[in-house]
């Protein structure tokens, strides 16, 4: 196993620890052959199984400091905190950080029992799985584009991580196999030996996307929504900027058409941005684009030791270090305003918190859907749901095999689309596979390796079902999609199973409060690349949106950059940071009306 030497083991999170805690999260109920611990009903009425027993503390996994009785000036007993953060995924927790480093004193409020929402980890019988996937942008030690990294080091905390020499194998139709090197020359030269007749077309378009990572990776990324450190940019860096300006309206499909004809090639292309956008090509932004397939190769994809759960424990625990709050087991049911402004937030049990601003990590459909109560959706949501529709939700599972069923040398991450290019953007048409123990052997007993495969699924596939009908059905959808990986991959896979979780679009729904199980939002038709996308301000005074459905989208390190953006803009709002409340109106209504013409 390659280990990257940049950063000393963590303090807080080897897998040793993550193992003596107890089973603290439950991604998915249903247990390994058919044992259940139970249900508690809830949105899955029709049974998908239980959360872990309430008795397990979020303490066991996080050092967060209780706050109980409620904490809200309705009850006269609370303070009021400089901002609320709803909920703990990465883009929460970033924004939580963010201001915690800069003074701030903040209350995150996490409905599940452990931090982290799709980037959570879980453990069933001596494997640690990672809820969502594993492949890690933006974590190694070079560039201002590893946020990961930089969020971490915000709160004093280190990762160990392992180098992973190849970010993604392409398997597909017509037996085209890439692998996509984490040397950059490597990856160019096996693409070019597929297709030799386009060896300009190759290195033109990649070398476009390398204009634009270049670009970003020199700027100090901060609030694109706040003017003086826009303009100092501007300033500072003008032909960077104005590259960027140039490609914020663009998507990769039609630049990879300027220059390559190949349509199989094309076809390539788009699987490249499938992986990471579950859209083509050309309705895929191309700063995203480029962001993804440059710093695979730039700082690396390089996995955490322990998990990818690790991140977020460590950055939870980072809050608390700095004088902030945590609280589990916390469901938000509304944003409180008063005249108008998003003053705090009220919990399904009661309680009450206050704040002078409130963060909102739910998607912007559950914000502007159920947490916030107003007659009618202000005019920027309403055209974010023009632009954008919710991404597919994804059946997952997560299994234990016995190591010898790989073969060796076996990649981390693999993707497969085997006969017909035709199915890339269809439900269960492309399979995508992590074997994170390929890095870190420690998330599995001696001897076993764990897969996770996940497909696109919608949830109205899975509505309407009885419990027996609902459980039925995954293990039919399950088993075949192990089939198709027994005959492309691992002979024998099936009988090498030691453990199986099968996660539905309702399990995303249900235990990491996704709107319909989504990842995020799509674009409805073909975008103007990320123009029409919403940054973290929102039509009510107070009030801030973080996570996927803000810029730049879905994905972990995007995801922490909306954290990065978000805690700019409010700590400018709250007095932390310089400001300009002049050029904040020019600045936010010229925005507003970018997103209008998208
Ligand atoms: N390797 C990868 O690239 C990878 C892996 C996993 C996840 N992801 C990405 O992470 C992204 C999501 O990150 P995110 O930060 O936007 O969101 P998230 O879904 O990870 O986190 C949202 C959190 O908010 C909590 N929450 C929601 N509503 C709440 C309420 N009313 N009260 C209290 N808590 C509430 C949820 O429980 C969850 O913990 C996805 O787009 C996905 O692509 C990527
Ligand atoms: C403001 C205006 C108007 C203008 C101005 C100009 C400028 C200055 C601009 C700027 C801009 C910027 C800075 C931008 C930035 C951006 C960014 C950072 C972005 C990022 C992005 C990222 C992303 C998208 C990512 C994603 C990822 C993902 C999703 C991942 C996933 C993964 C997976 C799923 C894996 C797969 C697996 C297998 C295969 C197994």
């Amino acid at each position: 196993m390659l280990k990257l030497g940049f950063l000393p083991p963590p303090p807080f999170s080897t897998s040793k620890t993550l193992k003596s805690h107890s089973n603290p999260s439950s991604f998915s109920p249903c247990l390994r052959s058919g044992r259940r611990v139970g249900r508690t009903g809830g949105e899955l009425g029709q049974g998908l199984g239980s959360r872990p027993p309430a008795s397990v503390s979020a303490g066991a996994a996080v050092e967060a400091p209780a706050v109980e009785g409620g904490g809200g000036r309705g009850k006269g007993t609370g303070e009021e905190y400089d901002a609320i953060v709803i909920g703990s995924g990465i883009g929460g927790l970033v924004a939580g950080t963010q201001l915690a480093a800069k003074g701030a004193r903040v209350l995150v409020l996490e409905k599940y029992l452990i931090p982290g929402g799709s980037s959570g980890y879980y453990e069933r019988d001596g494997f640690t799985f990672d809820v969502g996937s594993s492949v890690m942008f933006g974590f190694s030690d070079k560039g201002n584009l590893n946020l990961i990294t930089q969020a971490l080091e915000a709160v004093g905390r280190r990762m160990e991580v392992v180098p992973d020499p190849t970010t993604v194998h392409f398997h597909l139709p017509d037996d085209l196999s890439v692998l996509v090197h984490r040397e950059y020359s490597e990856f160019i030269a096996e693409l070019i030996s597929k297709f030799p007749h386009e060896k300009e077309g190759i290195n033109k378009f990649y070398g476009e996307c390398w204009k634009i990572f270049n670009a970003l990776n020199s700027l100090e990324l901060k609030s694109l929504e706040e003017p003086i450190y826009l303009f100092g940019q501007f300033l500072k860096k003008p032909l960077e900027c104005l590259t960027l300006a140039y490609y914020l309206p663009q998507n990769a499909g039609n630049i990879a058409r300027k220059f390559i004809k190949d349509p199989k090639l094309l076809n390539f292309i788009d699987a490249e941005c499938f992986i990471v956008s579950t859209v083509n090509a050309l309705q895929t932004p191309m700063i995203n684009a480029s962001m993804v397939l440059c710093d695979r190769h730039f700082g690396g994809i390089n996995y955490p030791v322990g998990g990818v759960g690790g991140i977020a424990k460590a950055l939870a625990n980072g809050l608390v270090d700095k004088g902030s709050l945590i609280l589990y087991k916390a469901n938000v049911t509304n944003v409180i305003l008063e005249q108008g402004k998003a003053v705090g937030v009220r919990l399904a049990d009661g309680r009450e918190f206050f704040s002078k601003t409130v963060i909102s990590n739910a998607t912007r459909w559950d914000t502007f859907g159920k947490l916030v109560k107003v007659d009618d959706l202000p005019e920027d949501e309403k055209n974010f749901q023009r632009i954008y529709v919710k991404a597919p939700s994804f059946l997952s599972i997560h299994m234990g095999v016995k190591a010898s069923v790989l073969p060796p040398d076996t990649d981390c991450h693999h993707f497969i689309l085997e006969d017909d290019w035709a199915k890339l953007e269809v439900p269960y048409g492309s399979i995508f596979l992590s074997i994170p123990t390929v890095l870190d052997s420690s998330l599995a007993p001696e001897g076993h390796h764990i897969l996770h495969i996940f497909t696109t699924s919608c949830i109205e596939d899975w509505k309407g079902l009885s419990v027996k009908d609902y459980e039925a059905k995954k293990e039919i959808v399950a088993d075949k999609i192990i089939k198709r990986l027994e005959s492309k991959l691992f002979p024998g896979l099936k009988s090498s199973i030691v453990f199986k979780e099968v996660g539905t679009p309702k399990t995303h729904r249900r235990f990491l409060a996704r709107n319909n199980g989504t990842y995020g939002p799509m674009p409805r038709n073909i975008p103007k690349g990320l123009l029409g996308m919403p940054f973290n301000t929102t039509a009510i005074d107070g009030l801030y949106c973080v996570g996927d459905s803000c810029f730049p989208g879905q994905g972990v390190i995007a995801v922490a950059f909306s954290g990065v953006m978000c805690a700019h803009r409010v700590a400018a709002d709250l007095g932390f940071e310089k400001r300009s409340p002049i050029l904040d109106t020019a600045l936010l209504g010229l925005l507003k009306w970018f997103r209008t013409i998208a």
